[in-house]
């Protein structure tokens, strides 16, 4: 649906050029949630901006649905462009215009009918649970609700894909999860393809089908959010799972553990092995496990436990209870914070 092909992108300013994005490439399907995450400054922003030429590239293309956006003519590019809606972590509401006038003067300036204008912001309304307030002023509603009027706003263009800038980062816990809970529903119930950035893992965690890892204006990861949890690749993306889980153990600890055994995180997706998979093979080999940590966590659309264990033992015989955990279906790391670490 959205293709971004070797897309560059450099700042020239008088003092210096950025290279804010660096050979970018990525596909995001039709009909999944996909997550952009990265930390302040690594080209998220400029990423997602580039999806409606909103930024352009310096180098690459963009493809909606099969079609270049970098060679259409303004015409073609402005029809495209509404077939995008956007959301922003700052909600960009009209401050003099009441609830319904925000949905209805951008349909209006597009050209649609009066009664039905009518219809598209109640039927929008209603969707995002807001059908009361269509007489408020944004100065009278809350940051959540302030965001599901940017949402009705965009929907009301009846897009194919919603654009969704940091669109929780301004919101506390709660009101971020009535949010994710609202975008899951509409990309289920309408089919709505969305593609988000945030620096948030709680984001990716609750409602991305894929995601990407961005770091210095690249891309350093990419996949299944399932794959990302439990076998992260890199030391950045180690540390948006750590952050969720709060599993680092303290340096000393490790040192000292280290020096009788292993230290593994074993990760459990859905149902796993549907067996005790740690008592087995702690029952089969000369292996003693002390579990540091644990936890369990819904992802989008599975259970997703996770275990830092020490299993204390020769190396011979920690090695062989790994590999029949990982028979088991137990995806097993070697624990490191950040760093490569695949185990078996
Ligand atoms: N219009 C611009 N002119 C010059 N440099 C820019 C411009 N926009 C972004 N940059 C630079 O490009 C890099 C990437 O910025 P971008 O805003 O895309 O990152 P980000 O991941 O979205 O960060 P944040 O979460 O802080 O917004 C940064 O170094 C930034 O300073």
């Amino acid at each position: 649906m959205i293709e971004f092909k070797n897309i560059t992108k450099v700042f020239h300013t008088k003092s210096k050029d950025t290279k804010a994005l660096d050979d970018v490439s990525l596909h995001v399907k039709k009909g999944t949630i996909f997550g952009v995450i990265g930390y302040s400054g690594a080209g998220k922003s400029t990423l997602i901006r580039m999806a409606n030429l909103l930024e352009k590239p310096t180098k690459g293309q963009v493809l909606f649905n099969g079609n270049e956006l970098t060679k259409m003519s303004r015409g073609n590019l402005n029809i495209a462009r509404q077939k995008m809606g956007m959301i922003f972590q700052s909600f960009n509401l009209l401050k003099t215009g009441t609830v319904y006038e925000n949905i209805a003067i951008p349909l209006k300036l597009t050209g649609v009918p009066k009664k039905e204008i009518k219809e598209r912001v109640n039927k929008y309304l209603e969707i995002v649970g807001l059908l009361d307030k269509a007489n408020a002023y944004p100065a009278q509603l809350s940051g959540g609700q302030k965001q599901r009027v940017a949402i009705a706003r965009a929907l009301a263009h009846e897009p194919e894909v919603l654009l969704c800038d940091e669109a929780t980062s301004a919101l506390d816990p709660d009101t971020t999860e009535a949010i994710l809970a609202l975008l899951s529903k509409i990309n289920r119930e309408l089919g709505i393809t969305i593609l988000l950035i945030t620096h948030e893992m709680n984001v990716v965690q609750s409602i991305c089908d894929e995601v990407a890892v961005m770091e210095n204006g690249r891309i350093i990861e990419q996949g299944r959010v399932i794959d990302l949890f439990s076998q992260p690749k890199t030391g950045t993306a180690k540390r948006f799972v750590q952050s969720l889980f709060n599993d680092t153990i303290p340096e000393e600890l490790e040192k000292i553990l280290k020096k009788s055994g292993q230290i593994v995180t074993l990760s459990f997706i859905g149902n796993a092995s549907g067996k005790p998979a740690l008592a087995m093979v702690t029952k089969k080999f000369d292996v003693y496990p002390s579990i540091l940590s644990g936890n369990i966590t819904q992802l989008k659309d599975e259970p997703y436990g996770r275990l830092v264990v020490h299993l204390e033992g020769s190396s011979s015989e920690v090695e062989k209870a790994v590999e029949d955990l990982t028979a088991l279906g137990v995806i097993v790391e070697r624990y490191k914070d950040g760093g490569d670490s695949h185990v078996g």
